[in-house]
């Protein structure tokens, strides 16, 4: 389809940041970036002067401007904003719900949909649906989450960064690889080709870090090696069955939590992944939906992110409800931030 609207890729940065780092998988609670400015969300770089050699005026160096934190396309997310959205994202202080200590994670679920419920126009295409202030907060919500996890078909199609661009984060503006999220990618078959991809390259540049790799089937060596030598990890986990593909969810996040310390884990999509985490059998384990809802209908053919429909008895009932619901309005887009509604079954 021509003409269709994509989410710029990853900022090629006219200064380079001096401090980046080694990445460590190692996961952290994490604190609040402090964004000033309301009122703009990117910041465009001076250009005129971009090497590190002296300005000269009649023979006399002149002090080299200070860039440090003049990032081309670094995203800022409003305070205010910010504190409207805090109830709602992980903080050391949010209970953990998980059945036992050593399963705690804290899920946020989030995505952005169109009027009729679609996450893109159709299968395979990357579809820019958040306005300039909703994509701000998904990157302010990076920030604030230890791993990012998405499902490999949207690996596929939208080769995303899966870091975190707000100003001060770890690679823009701010120290080593600080608020930048683990990104975690469920890709049974090892289809991603990792060692191509802009989390290779982002991680390469010390902007994001190496990846964890949720798969079940064998991952092989051509795959494997690139990764390691990242600083990457692949995370086997069997398939729930013989005759069931799928693995258990509460088997990924017990195994981030337990291997790597994550505590908080931001899903970003794509549709297969929001409808698995919508089923009943799954609910219980998100702690946090924030949505995104943009001023457009996609039409039919859209992907969808509408969970199984759900029947007791002879009656369909809803397949999943929320309660402590806030709508926060940005730019053109609205957010609406809840917790499920539901029971954490008992062990
Ligand atoms: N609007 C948004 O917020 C948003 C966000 C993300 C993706 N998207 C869009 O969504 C589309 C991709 O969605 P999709 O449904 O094709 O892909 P997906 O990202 O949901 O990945 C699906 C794949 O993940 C794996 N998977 C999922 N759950 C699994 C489980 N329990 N066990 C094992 N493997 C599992 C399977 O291989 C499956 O084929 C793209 O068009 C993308 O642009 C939109
Ligand atoms: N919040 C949100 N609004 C959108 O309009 C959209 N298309 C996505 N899609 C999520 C998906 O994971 C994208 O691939 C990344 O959002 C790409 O962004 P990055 O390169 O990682 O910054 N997410």
């Amino acid at each position: 389809m021509e003409g269709t609207p994509v989410w710029n890729s990853e900022s090629s940065l006219v200064v380079e940041s001096p401090s980046a780092s080694s990445s460590s998988n190692t996961a952290q609670e994490k604190g609040s970036l402090i964004n000033v400015d309301p009122s703009s969300n990117s910041v465009e770089a001076d250009q005129q002067h971009t090497n590190n050699e002296p300005l000269q005026y009649g023979g006399v160096d002149l002090p080299l401007p200070d860039f440090s934190s003049r990032l081309r396309d670094v995203l800022r997310f409003s305070p205010d904003h910010a504190r409207m959205l805090e109830p709602h994202v992980p903080s050391p202080t949010t209970p953990y719900k998980a059945m036992t200590p050593k399963e705690s994670i804290r899920v946020t679920l989030t995505y952005a949909q169109s009027l009729d419920g679609a996450i893109a126009l159709a299968p395979g295409m990357q579809t820019a649906l958040s306005g300039p202030e909703s994509k701000a907060m998904t990157h302010h919500l990076r920030s604030r989450h230890d791993a990012i996890l998405i499902g490999v078909g949207t690996m596929l199609v939208d080769n995303p960064s899966l870091n975190c661009r707000i100003e001060g984060a770890g690679g823009y503006g701010g120290e080593n690889l600080e608020h930048q999220p683990i990104p975690v990618i469920i890709d049974p078959q090892c289809k991603w080709d990792f060692g191509w991809s802009k989390v290779f390259e982002l991680a390469q540049k010390g902007k994001g870090r190496p990846p964890i790799i949720v798969h079940s089937a064998p991952m092989p060596r051509y795959r494997k090696i690139p990764l390691q030598k990242a600083g990457g990890v692949s995370m086997h986990i069997p398939r729930r069955s013989f005759d069931d593909h799928r693995i258990s969810w509460n088997d990924i996040f017990a195994r981030l939590r337990l291997e790597h310390d994550i505590k908080s884990v931001m899903v970003e999509g794509g549709g297969s992944i929001i409808e698995e985490l919508l089923a009943p059998e799954n609910f219980w384990m998100v702690d946090s939906v924030i949505v995104t809802i943009a001023p457009t209908w996609l039409g039919k053919g859209a992907v969808s992110a509408a969970p199984k429909d759900c029947v007791q008895g002879v009656h369909k009932v809803a397949v999943a409800k929320l309660k402590d619901v806030k709508w926060v309005p940005l730019g053109d887009d609205v957010v609406m931030c809840a917790k499920p509604d539901v029971k954490v079954p008992q062990k």
